[in-house]
């Protein structure tokens, strides 16, 4: 909005036309409400509030404000639409006073002006306890940009914040509203550009992308004239002694994201228990030491995934101290996940820094995340970009900053992965993700400037093919279902 502002903007006609989107919402959804409760906060939101109760004032329908105090004067543009409800017949009451008067109005709809971009740190007593109050009401809500107590730039909920059925927002994507917590509390999102989104596309901003449309995973058709040879061939390393199945689940899921060839290196002891499984994996052991024709396996690969069942103990520690001593990460893009992450937090200083590292991808969840920033997990679901970003910046990679939402980031171009359910919090997901990434991977260009790009495209079609499974049922779906669905994300994808 500043941007708006500085470029001449008239901020109280966005105020109107905000308050007229949220109106709009109200006629669409709720036409026949009966009582229609609104909350006017002490700020801009609070002004895009008095707006919204003016026109419903104004087209008959029974509407009262509720604001915390003081409702005396507030600043600028948000006291000028107050004034405009006041002049117009509305009615403004102390928030405190709304338990009381709850039963007798008999409210059908409640509007959400109280805090908008402006809310920062926990929620003042006064709102927390009005906000708590509301939550036991079962009234659906309107939230007026963003719902009260989410944070908008983070996505981070810190004691409480109102559960939206629509969150009519603003402009620009907030990222808070479509990761960590914010998808709980917005409900259903609707978009207004306020008629000025043509003037900050060419200011240049840089903003989020949020990864919501199969267009923004585009993939080229195939030509007729294509052999395996064509599709690149990723090496899996990973699988500790009796842990044969996130290195499975990775490099199947390779495969069935369009590799031509895919080989995996493990425990000898999980060699023909994974052959079995996929005869179209070429399965190869080490004892831990690897030798000349394993390394030279490696060295030809054209991407590498490392990590999923690797271990921390010493089997899974030796591979990857030789990987690393041995250059054999440093020139080949590597999807680094799971135990290559946390044996990266020990390793970082004396083998990984000052190497060519730029061509990797890390894919931490949170806690993977928190180990790689020496922070605690709280601290990465506070500020998710922002971790995301520090982690990109420490180690030169393209980051995937796993959970709700997924942040994928080279420190600079941000995207919000808006595919995927809650269905896919289960495990070896994240063993089939590292795997999907390096198999589309697979269908572009080698450059590193297509990393970035890449893993957006991964990260989309991963979740889409959660998504497919989960037509039959969300809950319950499992890792090597959605690996099976892989060809399904794709096809949806090719141009
Ligand atoms: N003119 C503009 O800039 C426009 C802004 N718009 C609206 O204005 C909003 C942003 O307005 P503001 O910057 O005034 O911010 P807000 O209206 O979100 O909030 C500011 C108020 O919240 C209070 N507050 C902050 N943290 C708090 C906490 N932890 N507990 C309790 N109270 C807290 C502050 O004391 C201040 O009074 C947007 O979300 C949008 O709804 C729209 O009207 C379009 C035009
Ligand atoms: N609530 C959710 N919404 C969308 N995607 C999710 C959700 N929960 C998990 N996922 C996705 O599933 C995968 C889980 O990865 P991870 O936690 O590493 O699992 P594991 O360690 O068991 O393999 C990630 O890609 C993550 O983004
Ligand atoms: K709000």
């Amino acid at each position: 909005m500043k941007c708006a502002e500085q470029q001449g903007i008239d901020m109280y006609q966005l105020m109107e036309a905000a308050g007229h989107a949220v109106f709009d919402c109200v006629l669409a959804k709720y036409s026949h409400a009966n009582h229609i409760i609104v909350l006017a906060g002490t700020g801009n939101n609070g002004g895009d509030a008095y707006v919204v109760a003016r026109l419903i004032n104004h087209s008959n329908m029974p509407v009262t404000v509720f604001s915390p105090k003081p409702q005396s004067k507030l600043r600028g543009d948000a006291e000028i639409a107050r004034q405009s409800f006041l002049s117009h017949g509305g009615t403004i009451v102390g928030l405190e006073k709304l338990p009381d008067l709850v039963d007798e109005l008999h409210p059908s709809l409640l509007i959400d002006g109280l805090l908008g971009t402006g809310f920062d740190g926990a929620l003042r007593d006064e709102y927390r306890v009005a906000l708590e109050f509301i939550s036991t009401l079962s009234l659906p809500i309107i939230a007026i940009d963003l719902p009260s107590g989410l944070n908008g730039d983070t996505g981070h909920v810190v004691d409480f914040a109102i559960k939206a059925t629509y969150t009519v927002t603003f402009v620009g994507l907030k990222v808070g509203l479509v990761t960590g917590d914010g998808p709980d509390y917005c409900g259903t999102l609707l978009f207004s550009g306020l008629g000025i989104e043509q003037c900050l596309n060419h200011s240049n901003i840089a903003t989020a992308t949020w990864l919501k449309s199969p267009i923004q995973a585009q993939l080229q058709k195939r030509k007729f004239n294509s052999h395996k040879g064509s599709f690149g061939h990723v090496v899996c390393i990973g699988g500790a002694v009796g842990m044969p199945g996130a290195i499975f689940m990775a490099a199947k899921s390779v495969l069935r994201s369009g590799a031509g060839k895919v080989t995996v290196i493990t425990h000898p002891q999980n060699v023909t228990l994974i052959n079995s499984l996929a005869p179209e994996l070429m399965v190869f052991g080490s004892d831990g030491e690897m030798d000349q024709s394993i390394k030279d396996r490696i060295s030809h690969a054209d991407i590498l995934v490392v990590g999923p069942s690797l271990s921390v103990a010493p089997w899974g520690e030796s591979v990857f101290t030789q990987l690393v001593a041995d250059d054999l990460l440093a020139h080949i893009p590597t999807i680094l996940d799971a135990d290559a992450l946390n044996l990266l937090c020990k390793y970082y200083d004396p083998l990984v820094k000052n190497k060519n590292l730029n061509k990797w991808v890390l894919t931490p969840h949170p806690l993977e995340a928190a180990r790689l920033l020496d922070i605690s997990v709280l601290d990465v679901s506070k500020n998710r970009v922002a971790i995301a970003r520090d982690i990109a910046h420490k180690f030169g990679a393209v980051v995937v900053l796993k959970g709700c939402g997924s942040i994928i980031t080279d420190g600079v171009n941000v995207a919000i992965n808006g595919s995927g359910n809650p269905g896919m919090a289960t495990a070896g997901m994240g063993d089939v993700l590292a795997g999907v990434i390096a198999g589309v991977m697979t269908n572009f260009d080698k450059n590193e400037t297509a990393l970035q790009k890449s893993t957006q495209k991964a990260v989309f079609l991963h979740g889409l093919a959660g998504d497919i499974t989960a037509k039959n049922g969300e809950i319950g779906i499992i890792s090597t279902d959605v690996i099976e669905l892989m060809p399904q994300a794709l096809d949806i994808c090719i141009k």
